[in-house]
């Protein structure tokens, strides 16, 4: 005979065996639902499910399916659009920054009233609001060769929708050792690129760009510009290649190079080499990969685009914005240099300024008319100040002026403006713009 007590834990041990199985039930009808279409499926996805490239086990498998995206920009928003809407189960958001008004042209899963929040939070809702069914993972972090590993092993195709080279080669080197796909874009002024590494045997990153490009070659769209569209066609082309992928379609694009002309609206495919590079780390077993190398000392530039300041003046050789406030109501006698483009300084400038391009001055005529006016200031000697958008090229400004004898011989002294137009705006008038 049991007694009470032995009666209930034997009671309680059942219910746990129970409760396991039926854990184990749930589970698995879990995952024969997200294997199995519903009624809902097959009515929002009729379109694509009845094409021969997708059918039923093609959107089984875009269900099932796990998308990384790094970069929730110019490319990043068509392309998770396009995939979210496609019905991808899974798509995880990488990106370390904030909406910017600047990037409402382009960015179009970001709203004007998000300007400010976290874009991958501000992309998770977008996205979700086209589609709830999909799983969207936030990865609100800056990609390094510490953390990429653990991301991308969560997923099975990695989309490069990032704007610099470090974070390029952090992408290829991680998928290469994670044995991932990577599908790579980038648009800048009118133009784009797209191409898909690491699939099936083709090569990477690494075999066609073994060291990288020198860091004054690369633009990025804050510096060079682009038009929204642009971006808009690669991200899109990008989420095609990824379904592509997905569905395991023959005629992937690997091993050639997808070139888009937006100005003459011209498509060329290049044919890029399918032999891997003697050495390349894609030849080398994954376990012997290393990916914490620091890859901005490799690169020579930095893993965000964001402002990188240039030291190159001494102190005295300076001054701040709020010293150029005081000259101006001073009435202090100065001649104000802007040093940005024309296109730069026909957007906005500071009315007691003058443009010449840093460029130009090089040029002795550029320079007589410098003199010139430098002269107009009669019997008073001024300063000779320069500006441009954030305080580099002006200072590299005042290290050409200083070389001619006949400007230092004639003005007080010659110095640029700290922070340049951008410090302008938040420091002194709140109603300049910031671009
Ligand atoms: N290492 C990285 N980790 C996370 N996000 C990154 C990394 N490198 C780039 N990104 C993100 O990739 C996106 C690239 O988008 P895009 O090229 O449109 O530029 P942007 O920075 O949004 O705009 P702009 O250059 O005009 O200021 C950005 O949102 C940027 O924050």
């Amino acid at each position: 005979m049991m007694n009470n007590d032995e009666e209930i834990s034997l009671l309680s041990a059942e219910i746990e065996l129970l409760k396991d199985e039926l854990n184990k039930k749930c589970a698995l009808l879990k995952k024969k639902q997200k294997q199995s279409l519903t009624k809902l499926d097959i009515n929002r996805y009729s379109r694509q499910i009845i094409l021969p490239e997708i059918g039923v086990e093609g959107q089984k498998k875009l269900k099932t399916a796990s998308v990384l995206i790094i970069g929730v920009g110019g490319l990043g928003c068509p392309s998770s659009m396009y995939l979210a809407s496609a019905g991808v189960g899974t798509i995880g958001l990488v990106d370390y920054d904030e909406v910017e008004l600047s990037n409402l042209h382009r960015q179009l899963l970001h709203a004007q009233c998000n300007v400010g929040m976290r874009k991958v939070e501000s992309g998770k809702l977008s996205l979700n609001r086209m589609n709830e069914d999909v799983n969207i993972v936030v990865h609100d972090v800056q990609l390094d060769g510490h953390n990429s590993l653990d991301i991308f092993k969560q997923y099975d195709v990695i989309i490069d929708a990032s704007d610099n080279l470090v974070t390029r080669y952090i992408i290829n080197d991680t998928c290469v050792k994670a044995g991932k796909p990577l599908v790579s874009g980038s648009a800048i002024h009118c133009d784009g690129q797209l191409t898909v590494y690491n699939y099936k045997g083709s090569v990477c990153f690494r075999c066609l760009h073994p060291k990288p490009q020198s860091p004054e070659t690369v633009g990025n769209c804050a510096s060079a510009g682009v038009l929204g569209p642009v971006p808009g066609v690669i991200g899109v082309l990008q989420a095609m290649e990824t379904i592509k992928i997905i569905v395991d379609h023959q005629n992937v694009l690997k091993n050639s190079l997808l070139l888009y002309d937006g100005r003459d609206c011209e498509f060329k495919k290049i044919k890029l080499t399918n032999v891997k590079r003697n050495g390349c780390i894609c030849t080398k077993n994954p376990d012997d990969i290393t990916i914490t190398m620091d890859y901005e000392e490799f690169c020579g530039s930095k893993a965000n685009d964001k402002f990188k300041t240039l030291n190159l003046l001494k102190e005295n050789e300076r001054i701040t914005v709020l010293d150029l406030n005081e000259l101006v109501s001073k009435k202090n006698p100065f001649l104000m240099i802007d040093v940005r483009r024309k296109v730069e300084y026909d957007m906005c400038h500071l009315p007691f300024s003058i443009n010449i391009q840093l460029s130009d001055l090089k040029s002795k005529e550029t320079r007589s008319k410098l003199i010139e006016k430098i002269n107009s200031f009669s019997n008073m000697t001024p300063y000779l100040i320069t500006i441009c958008r954030r305080g580099n090229d002006s200072q590299r400004a005042v290290d050409e002026l200083k070389k001619y004898t006949e400007i230092k011989d004639n003005v007080k002294c010659i110095k640029d403006v700290i922070g340049g137009l951008y410090e302008w705006s938040m420091q002194v008038d709140k109603n300049f713009p910031i671009y």
